[in-house]
C-alpha cells in the first residue's frame, strides 16, 4: 500500500475513546466479528494519528537512529493491519487477525526503551534548548499514552478471542479488566515485591501500614472496576521511590529504625484514591516537576553486567509513565512533597466505570501548532537582582 496516502486518510479520523464500562459490556457480549470490525479501523486510526505526530518532531530528534527504528516499526504494523481492510469475517480471517495482533504487540515490546535511547542519543549529540525539551515532553506523554491505549485494545481482543485459556484465578476478569479489583490486595502485592528489591539492595526496608475509608459503605472492602496491571505498575513504581527515599534519608541520619510507609485507600462518590505517605525527607518543590520530565529522567542505563547495582528507583520513565496510566482512564497521579519531611503521592481513579473514559491524544492543527510555536516570553516577575539594575548596589 501507499503508506503516506493511507496515513493521511486514517489520520483524518479522531480516535474513539472507550470507557471501562464499554470494555466490560463489549466483553460480556464477546462477539469476535464486532471486535474485529471495530479494531481494523480503530487501530489504524490510532496508529496514523501518532505516526503523523512523530513526523512533526524536532528534526534533530527525528534523525536519531532509535527514533528512525521506532518509526519503521509503526509503519510495518500500520501496513499489516491494513491487509485486513477488505477481509471478510471468516473464522480463518479472524484467526489470522488475532495472530497479527500478537505479532504486532511483540514487535513493539521494547519501544519505551528504544525511544528513551533516542532521547539519550539526542542529549549526547546536541544542545537541547527549552523549546526542544518542551516538544519532547509534550510528544512523549502523547506517544506513550497512545501506545498504552493501542496495547489495551490488542490485549482485550487477544484475551477474549485469542484462545489463550484464562487461568481460573481470573475467571471473572473481562480481558485484562477485573470487575471487582480488590485495591488493598494490589497494594500488598506491589509492596511485597518492592520490599523484596529494597531488602536485596539495602538489607532493610520500611514497614507498611494500610488504612481504609469507605465513605459509601462503612467498613466494607473497597473494590473498583479497573485494570489491575495498570494499578500495580503505578504502586510498584511509587513504593520503590518511597522506600529508597526513606532508607537513604534515615541511613545518613544514622537511625536504625525506619518510619513506616502509610497507605490510605479511600472510596468516595466520584473518586477512589490511594494515598501513599512516606517520611523519606521529601524533595524541594523546585525538583518535583523534574521527576516527571523525560529529559531529566534519561540517563545512561547500567549495562546487563552490573544490573545487580541498578538503583532501586532509578527515576527512569517509571514515574511519568505511571502518571499516564492514572490519566489514561481520566484519573491522576499527584506528588505532594514537604522538603525536609516526606512525600505524599496520590493515585486518583474514577469510582464509576462509565466515567472512566480513555484519554487519547488527537492529531490536529492544535497539536501540530504546539511543535511550531516558540514559547512565549515570561509574563511574571523573576526573583533575580536584574530588577534592581537601575538602582545603586543595595549592599553599600
Ligand atoms: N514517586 C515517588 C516518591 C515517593 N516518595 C518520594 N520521595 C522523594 C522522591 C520521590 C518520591
Amino acid at each position: 500500500n501507499n503508506i503516506p496516502k493511507m496515513l493521511d486518510f486514517y489520520s483524518q479520523f479522531n480516535p474513539t475513546p472507550m470507557s471501562i464500562k464499554q470494555f466490560i459490556d463489549f466483553g460480556l457480549s464477546a462477539c469476535e466479528k464486532k471486535s474485529f470490525t471495530f479494531l481494523r479501523k480503530e487501530l489504524p486510526v490510532r496508529l496514523a494519528n501518532i505516526m503523523k505526530e512523530i513526523h512533526l518532531l524536532p528534526e534533530n530528534l527525528l534523525r536519531m537512529p532509535s527514533v528512525g527504528h521506532v518509526n519503521e516499526l509503526y509503519a510495518l504494523s500500520f501496513n499489516e493491519i491494513l491487509e485486513f481492510e477488505k477481509a471478510d469475517t471468516t473464522s480463518k480471517d479472524l484467526d489470522r487477525f488475532c495472530k497479527a495482533l500478537i505479532k504486532i504487540r511483540n514487535r513493539h515490546s521494547d519501544v519505551v526503551v528504544t525511544m528513551a535511547q533516542g532521547v539519550l542519543e539526542l542529549k549526547e549529540s546536541h544542545e537541547i534548548d527549552n523549546q526542544t525539551e518542551n516538544s519532547i515532553q509534550y510528544f512523549l506523554d502523547r506517544f506513550y499514552m497512545s501506545r498504552i491505549s493501542i496495547r489495551m485494545l490488542i490485549n482485550q481482543h487477544t484475551l477474549l478471542f485469542g484462545g489463550e485459556l484464562t487461568n481460573d484465578r481470573h475467571h471473572r476478569h473481562i480481558g485484562c479488566i477485573d470487575p471487582q479489583c480488590d485495591l488493598v490486595a494490589v497494594v500488598k502485592d506491589a509492596y511485597e515485591n518492592a520490599r523484596f528489591l529494597c531488602d536485596q539492595y539495602y538489607l532493610c526496608s520500611p514497614d507498611l501500614i494500610i488504612n481504609q475509608h469507605n465513605e459509601l459503605e462503612q467498613g466494607a472492602p473497597i473494590h473498583i472496576v479497573y485494570v489491575p496491571s495498570h494499578l500495580y505498575h503505578m504502586l510498584f513504581e511509587i513504593f520503590k521511590n518511597a522506600m529508597r527515599a526513606v532508607v537513604e534519608y534515615h541511613n545518613h541520619k544514622n537511625s536504625d529504625t525506619y518510619p513506616p510507609i502509610e497507605v490510605t485507600v479511600v472510596r468516595g462518590k466520584e473518586d477512589i484514591c490511594v494515598k501513599m505517605s512516606d517520611r523519606g525527607g521529601g524533595i524541594p518543590r523546585s525538583l518535583t516537576d523534574q521527576l516527571f520530565h523525560y529529559m531529566y529522567s534519561t540517563a545512561p542505563q547500567p549495562s546487563k553486567s552490573d544490573a545487580h547495582t541498578v538503583p532501586l528507583a532509578g527515576y527512569g520513565y517509571g514515574l511519568p509513565i505511571s502518571r499516564l496510566y492514572a490519566r489514561y482512564f481520566h484519573g491522576e497521579l499527584s506528588l505532594l512533597s514537604c522538603d525536609g519531611y516526606g512525600t505524599d503521592t496520590i493515585i486518583y481513579m474514577k469510582a464509576l466505570s462509565n466515567e472512566a473514559n480513555e484519554l487519547l491524544p488527537i492529531f490536529n492543527k492544535t497539536s501540530s501548532r504546539f511543535y511550531k510555536t516558540t514559547i512565549p516570553t515570561g509574563d511574571w516577575s523573576h526573583s533575580t537582582s536584574m530588577n534592581l539594575r537601575h538602582f545603586s548596589n543595595n549592599s553599600s
